[in-house]
C-alpha cells in the first residue's frame, strides 16, 4: 500500500465527479474526512512487557447515514490507507442503496505475530480507545483483512462491558451464537460471485469455458473461486501472501481449501476423502499472475496491485475486483481503452457490507433470518445495483468505475441537499 493511496482515491472521486457534473459542494464533501481519531493501544504481551500499537478509525461521511466499515489487521496500515478505505466505504454504501456513510479503521500489526491471548487484548484495547467513537447508531465496524468473527465477538463484549448494555448492533461479522448474521461468511465472495452471473446472463457465456485466476484466498477470495468452481468455471490460478499456483486444466478449490487449512499454504493438490495428491502445476508469483492471460481476474487481497508499473502486461478480458482499491486510478483510462471491463470494488465486494446491514437490521428488531431470505436479498440488491450500474455506464457512455462513483456521488448529493445545510458536518455527530 502505497503512502498516495488516499491522494489516489480522492484524485478518482474529482476527476469522476467533474466529468459527471456533480454539484462542487458534494465533491468538496468527499475531499474531507469528517472525523479520524489515532491512538496508541498498549497491549500487554505474554512475556509481561507492554508494546504499544497504532490505531484509527476514520468516519468519513455521513450523508446517507451511520458510518460503515471493516477494521484491517496489517503491518502496512497508515492513515492514509485507513483514510482510503473509509472513502471507498462511503461510495459503496451509496451504490447500492444501503442506509449508510462510510468508515474504516484499522491497526498497523503483524497478527500472525501475536498469541491469541495478546490478539485478545490488542482487540479489547481497540475498543476501549474507541468506545466513544463507535456506537449501533453512529459508526459500525466489521471485518476485514485479518480480522474475523472472533475478534468481532471480542470487540463487541468489550464495548457492552464498558457500556454496560446489550449493544450487538455496535458490530457485524460477530459469530452467529453473539447476534451474527447467516450468510455474512462468504457474502464478500457471494456479491462478486453474483455480479459475475449478470455478467454471464449478458454475454451468454458458458461457464467452463471461461478462466479465472484470483489472488488472495481469504474471506472474499476464497468463497468467490468455491462458487464459481461450484458452477463450473475454470479457476486456473490462485495465490495468498506467499505466491500462487497455475494450471491450464483449472484446479479443484475444495482441495486447494481443504490443503490450505492444514498447512496455511495454497498447494496445487487434488484430495480424495482424506489424501491430497499433488496435481500438475507452475509455482507463480502474485505479479505473474496479474498478468495471466485469463477471462476473469479476481484481485482479492491488496490494493495498489494494478498500475503504470503492470498495466501494460493485463490480459484478463474483466477485472472483478474483490479487493478494496486493486487498480490505481491513473490506469483507469489506460484499461477502458484496452477494452477491458473493470467490475469496480465499490460494487463487487458490496455483498459484504450489504449482509452486514441486515445483520445489523436483524439485531435492531431482535428476529433472526434464515439463510435462505439473507441469499435471496442479497442477491436482489446485487443484481438490481449491478444492473442499475450497468444501465447508467451504457446510456451515459461511462465505464461501470465511472458509473458507479456518479450514482454514489449524485445519491450523496441528493442527502446533503436534503439535510438543508451546506455546514453540514458540524449539525451531525
Ligand atoms: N472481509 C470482507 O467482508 C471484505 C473484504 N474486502 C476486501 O477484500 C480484500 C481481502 O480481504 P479478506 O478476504 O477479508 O481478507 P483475509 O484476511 O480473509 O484474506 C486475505 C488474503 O490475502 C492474502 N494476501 C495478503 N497479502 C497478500 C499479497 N501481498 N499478495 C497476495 N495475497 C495476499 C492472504 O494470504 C489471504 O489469503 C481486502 O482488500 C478487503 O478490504 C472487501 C469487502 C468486504
Ligand atoms: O461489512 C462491513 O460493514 C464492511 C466490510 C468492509 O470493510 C468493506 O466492504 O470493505
Amino acid at each position: 500500500m502505497s503512502d498516495q493511496v488516499y491522494q489516489d482515491a480522492i484524485t478518482r472521486v474529482r476527476r469522476i465527479g467533474e466529468s459527471a457534473g456533480v454539484n462542487n459542494e458534494v465533491i468538496e464533501a468527499l475531499m474531507h474526512p469528517m472525523r479520524t481519531m489515532v491512538a496508541s493501544l498498549p497491549v500487554r504481551m505474554d512475556d509481561g512487557s507492554t508494546q504499544y500499537f497504532t490505531a484509527y478509525r476514520c468516519r468519513y461521511n455521513n450523508a446517507l447515514g451511520p458510518t460503515k466499515g471493516g477494521i484491517r489487521y496489517h503491518p502496512d496500515v497508515n492513515l492514509q490507507e485507513v483514510q482510503a478505505l473509509a472513502l471507498w466505504m462511503t461510495i459503496k454504501c451509496a451504490v447500492v442503496g444501503l442506509p449508510y456513510g462510510g468508515g474504516k479503521g484499522g491497526i498497523t500489526v503483524d497478527p500472525k505475530k501475536l498469541s491469541r491471548m495478546e490478539l485478545e487484548r490488542l482487540s479489547r484495547s481497540y475498543v476501549r480507545q474507541m468506545a466513544d467513537v463507535i456506537s449501533p447508531d453512529r459508526d459500525i465496524p466489521a471485518p476485514d483483512v485479518y480480522t474475523n468473527e472472533r475478534i468481532m465477538g471480542w470487540m463487541m463484549d468489550e464495548y457492552e462491558y464498558i457500556t454496560r448494555k446489550k449493544a450487538p448492533g455496535v458490530i457485524t461479522g460477530k459469530p452467529l451464537s453473539l447476534g451474527g448474521s447467516v450468510g455474512r461468511d462468504d457474502a464478500t465472495g457471494r456479491g462478486a460471485y453474483l455480479c459475475i452471473l449478470e455478467l454471464e446472463k449478458k454475454h451468454n457465456w458458458k461457464p467452463e469455458e471461461i478462466t479465472v485466476a484470483v489472488q488472495g484466498f481469504g474471506n472474499g477470495g476464497y468463497h468467490a473461486a468455491r462458487l464459481l468452481h461450484d458452477r463450473g468455471y475454470k479457476i486456473v490460478a490462485i495465490s495468498d501472501s506467499r505466491g500462487g499456483i497455475f494450471s491450464s486444466n483449472g484446479f479443484d478449490v475444495p482441495s486447494i481449501y481443504k490443503e490450505k487449512q492444514a498447512t496455511k499454504q495454497v498447494k496445487a493438490v487434488y484430495c480424495t476423502h482424506s489424501v491430497c495428491e499433488q496435481v500438475e502445476h507452475t509455482a507463480i508469483s502474485n505479479e505473474e499472475l496479474l498478468e495471466l492471460d485469463v477471462d476473469i481476474l479476481i484481485p482479492a487481497a491488496l490494493d495498489g496491485v494494478i498500475g503504470g508499473h503492470n498495466v501494460d502486461d493485463i490480459k484478463a478480458k474483466y477485472i472483478v475486483e474483490v479487493a478494496n482499491g486493486p487498480v490505481l486510478s491513473d490506469v483507469d483510462d489506460t484499461l477502458h481503452n484496452k477494452g477491458i471491463h473493470v467490475i469496480p470494488d465499490v460494487l463487487a465486494n458490496a455483498g459484504g457490507v450489504t449482509v452486514s446491514y441486515f445483520e445489523w437490521v436483524q439485531n435492531r428488531s431482535g428476529y433472526a433470518w434464515d439463510l435462505a431470505t439473507v441469499h435471496e436479498r442479497l442477491e436482489k440488491i446485487m443484481s438490481e445495483s449491478f444492473n442499475r450500474i450497468w444501465d447508467l455506464a451504457h446510456s451515459e457512455g461511462r465505464s461501470m468505475r465511472n458509473a458507479a462513483y456518479t450514482h454514489a456521488m449524485r445519491k450523496i448529493g441528493e442527502a446533503i441537499e436534503a439535510h438543508g445545510t451546506q455546514d453540514y458536518f458540524s449539525m451531525r455527530d
